[in-house]
């Protein structure tokens, strides 16, 4: 028996909700897992075809958390999501090998045991959440407790034009260039957003998104890190876009529109602006991980 899981990628953060927000959109990793006589990994560039493997290294650690022995697998991954952009493709890996190691033992999981799982390996839930339940997430873990999830459903007729340059930006870099404190100025500032923004992102309330979405934690540092944000903030807010951010800690920028129109007219100004980049319009996906018996 054959065992297809497929992963959403997600936006971390959504701007404004730094290390807590996070959606998933409709693009897509594949990954199928067999049992094998011994560990084989193809689909994905040659570094990663071994045991240290992030999908590899989450089925056995999903295995080891159950207690049940690691077996060989073969494992096939067919990704639709670029490495170090901002589209949580670790967490896919994370989540797969999970999934994966579920399906293979008839195992039933939960979304909070997924959820909590996956924590444990990525360090924080803003991606894995969104990449387990769909839709848009906000998470926060009390102190020596398992991770609270918020899920809110986004308004379908909202689009994400999603900007790919083609360059990495290394999420430990991203890291290190946002300051440490915040005033409480800007505390304040963030926490009537983050309210606004999320009721903006479930309602569709254009004019609600545009005014919310303003980050002072992270985005003005790690902005410096994407030579061509200004010019794609430019095209993006000048062709109608409501707001846009940077796409977990980047290099992917992603704008919105509720203009099915303008979100294609963007894609294709992009494109022509930057023929080196990849341009999606992508929509929220409600779903989050699925499983299939092939
Ligand atoms: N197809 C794949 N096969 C194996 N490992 C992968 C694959 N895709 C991603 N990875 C692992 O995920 C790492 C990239 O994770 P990183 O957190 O830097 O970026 P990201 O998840 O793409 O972006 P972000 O966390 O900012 O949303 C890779 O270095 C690799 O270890
Ligand atoms: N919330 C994380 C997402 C990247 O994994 C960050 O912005 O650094």
């Amino acid at each position: 028996m054959s065992v297809k899981i497929t992963v959403p990628a997600t936006s971390a953060n959504i701007g404004i909700g730094y290390d807590c927000l996070g959606m998933a959109v409709t693009l897509y990793s594949h990954f199928t897992f067999d049992r094998a006589d011994e560990l084989t990994i193809t689909g994905c560039p040659e570094e990663f075809q071994n045991a240290d493997n992030l999908v590899y290294q989450s089925f056995c650690a999903a295995l080891y958390h159950w207690g049940e022995k690691p077996f060989p697998v073969s494992i096939h991954i067919d990704s639709h999501i670029p490495v170090a952009r901002g589209l949580g493709s670790s967490s896919t890996c994370t989540v797969a090998g999970i999934m994966g190691a579920a399906a293979l033992t008839g195992r039933i999981v939960g979304r909070a045991e997924a959820v909590s799982i996956a924590t444990m390996m990525e360090g924080h839930p803003d991606n894995v959440a969104p990449a387990i339940m769909g839709s848009l997430v906000c998470s926060f873990t009390p102190e020596g407790e398992l991770p609270r999830c918020i899920r809110y459903e986004v308004e379908r007729g909202l689009h994400f034009v999603t900007v790919i340059p083609p360059y990495e930006v290394k999420t430990e870099d991203a890291r290190k260039v946002v300051p440490q404190e915040v005033s409480l100025h800007d505390a304040v500032w963030q926490m009537g957003r983050i309210s606004g923004l999320t009721r903006g992102l479930e309602t569709g309330d254009a004019e609600l998104i545009a005014a919310a979405c303003e980050d002072r934690i992270q985005e003005p540092y790690r902005r410096a890190l994407i030579p061509d944000y200004d010019e794609v903030r430019r095209i993006c807010l000048q062709g109608g876009a409501l707001t846009m951010w940077i796409s977990g800690s980047g290099s992917t920028l992603m704008a919105v529109t509720n203009d099915g129109l303008i979100a294609e007219s963007l894609r294709a100004r992009i494109a022509q602006s930057f023929p080196a980049f990849d341009v999606h319009v992508l929509d929220c996906d409600p779903r989050g991980v699925r499983i299939q018996l092939l």
